[in-house]
């Protein structure tokens, strides 16, 4: 009896998984190009966004920021490019996927506070990756209520209701209060050296970028480069949506980086940033209400948003950014960022600000001090000088107490 025909030496192959040529080599081990065709659903196509934006930044950092991949292979720029057009979104990971559709519950019966909660994918940087996508969620949750007094506070202006008006502003300043409640979790979630050294980097997209100046080539996508941010809060639509309804206006450079983060939402979220923008000016309604409630209401709001702010430039600039020396150090790009960052209507103290230890494009540290200056812009605020700002003695006094108390928004 013939024991190695043909046939029966192929059956042992096909048992024992053995090729021919090859042994136990895996023929042709290359991805195919998988296609996106049958996720059907929203959240299917976000889960597939989200995992091809921590496979795309994972691969083109994966040696380190200085020899970052140029080009992303098409087995994941392809499905990467067909993904994002269905759902709107540039392809690259954004904070919408990292932050807003990267989490599950541990107990799925439990409740969403920070013991319970994990990340469907992260990056090096264990507890700190961790902590760093989770508490800018529990932010954003923060957030939702005060997305519901703004959708009120839209509805109620168009016919004129003070108390929907009023109501919706309350909400939106409790909100706004408790975002920077939750936004104190950084301190305990995210150590700086673990942020800096490990997470850092991953996040990090190839627009202004030294290291990719020409972009990402996107294999069977485009001949050429294609330059994308990379993730950011500067992406959340929570605040450019209380934004647009304070109609808080910012300087043309912020203006312009702010407008440029919309791309990077998804298009609802955008949708609703521009309805609240050409909705009737909230502030200019109020103005013309003299109500001093809602003054009141509306000055509050103004004043969540701006220590909202400071708070967040506090940490970023005391905590996030601080060196082994205990010095905080702020790379080129981030002076830039930073510098647009900070809100325009609003004053920042010197005092809150460390002496801030610039580096130069080598790393060296090359200046200290950075000064914001910028405007306050409450309703009865004095628009023309920071002097409510200061003492004075010229010293900085409290924010809060610089608001301007209804008497003096009457006399509007
Ligand atoms: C330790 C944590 C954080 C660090 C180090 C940080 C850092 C920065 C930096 C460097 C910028 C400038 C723009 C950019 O680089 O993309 C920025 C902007 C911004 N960040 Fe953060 N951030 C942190 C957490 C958060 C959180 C939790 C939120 C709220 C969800 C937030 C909201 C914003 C917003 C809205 C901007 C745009 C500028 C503005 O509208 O004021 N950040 N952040």
């Amino acid at each position: 009896m013939e024991t190695n025909s043909k046939e029966t030496l192929q059956a042992d192959f096909d048992v024992f998984d053995i090729s021919e040529e090859f042994g136990f080599l895996l023929e042709e081990p290359l991805m195919p190009v998988l296609s996106p065709d049958l996720l059907s659903d929203h959240r299917e196509l976000r889960l597939a966004h989200l995992a091809l934006g921590f496979i795309s930044m994972g691969y083109v950092w994966q040696e380190g920021q200085h020899a970052p991949a140029e080009i992303l292979p098409k087995a994941l720029a392809l499905p990467f490019w067909l993904v994002s057009r269905r759902l709107g979104l540039p392809p690259i990971l954004t904070y919408a996927d990292s932050v807003l559709a990267n989490w599950k519950l541990k107990d799925p019966t439990g409740d969403m506070r920070i013991g319970n909660m994990d990340l469907i994918f992260s990056f090096p940087g264990g507890d700190t990756c961790r902590g760093f996508f989770i508490v800018s969620l529990l932010v954003e949750m923060a957030a939702s209520p005060g997305i519901m007094g703004a959708l009120e506070v839209m509805r109620a202006i168009k016919v004129s209701d003070l108390t929907g008006i009023k109501n919706g502003l309350i909400k939106v300043t409790q909100s706004l209060e408790k975002m920077k409640e939750k936004f104190k979790f950084m301190h305990n979630h995210v150590e700086p050296a673990a942020f800096h050294g490990k997470l850092r980097i991953f996040v990090s997209g190839w627009r202004d970028n030294p290291m990719l100046p020409r972009g990402v080539m996107y294999e069977g996508v485009s001949d050429e480069p294609i330059l994308l941010s990379g993730g950011s809060a500067a992406q959340s639509s929570a605040i450019q949506c209380f934004d647009a309804l304070l109609c808080i206006q910012h300087e043309e450079e912020t203006g312009a980086f702010l407008t440029r983060m919309r791309d990077y939402m998804p298009p609802a979220h955008r949708q609703l940033i521009e309805t609240l923008s050409v909705c009737p000016p909230l502030r200019d309604f109020i103005l013309s209400c003299s109500n001093s409630d809602l003054c009141q209401a509306y000055n509050s709001c103004v004043s969540a948003l701006v220590d909202l702010r400071n708070y967040h430039l506090n940490t970023v600039t005391k905590r996030a950014c601080e060196g082994r020396d205990g010095k905080i150090y702020v790379s080129s790009s981030d002076r830039l960022r930073l510098h647009i960052s900070t809100p325009v209507g609003i004053s920042y103290h010197t005092d809150l600000l460390s002496p801030l230890y610039l580096m130069d494009d080598t790393g060296k540290s090359c200046t200290s001090n950075v000064h914001r200056d910028m405007k306050g812009d409450l309703i009865g605020g004095d628009r023309r000088a920071s002097s409510w700002i200061e003492n004075a003695d010229g010293s900085s006094r409290s924010l809060s107490s610089s608001i301007l108390s209804c008497s003096q928004v009457k006399s509007l």
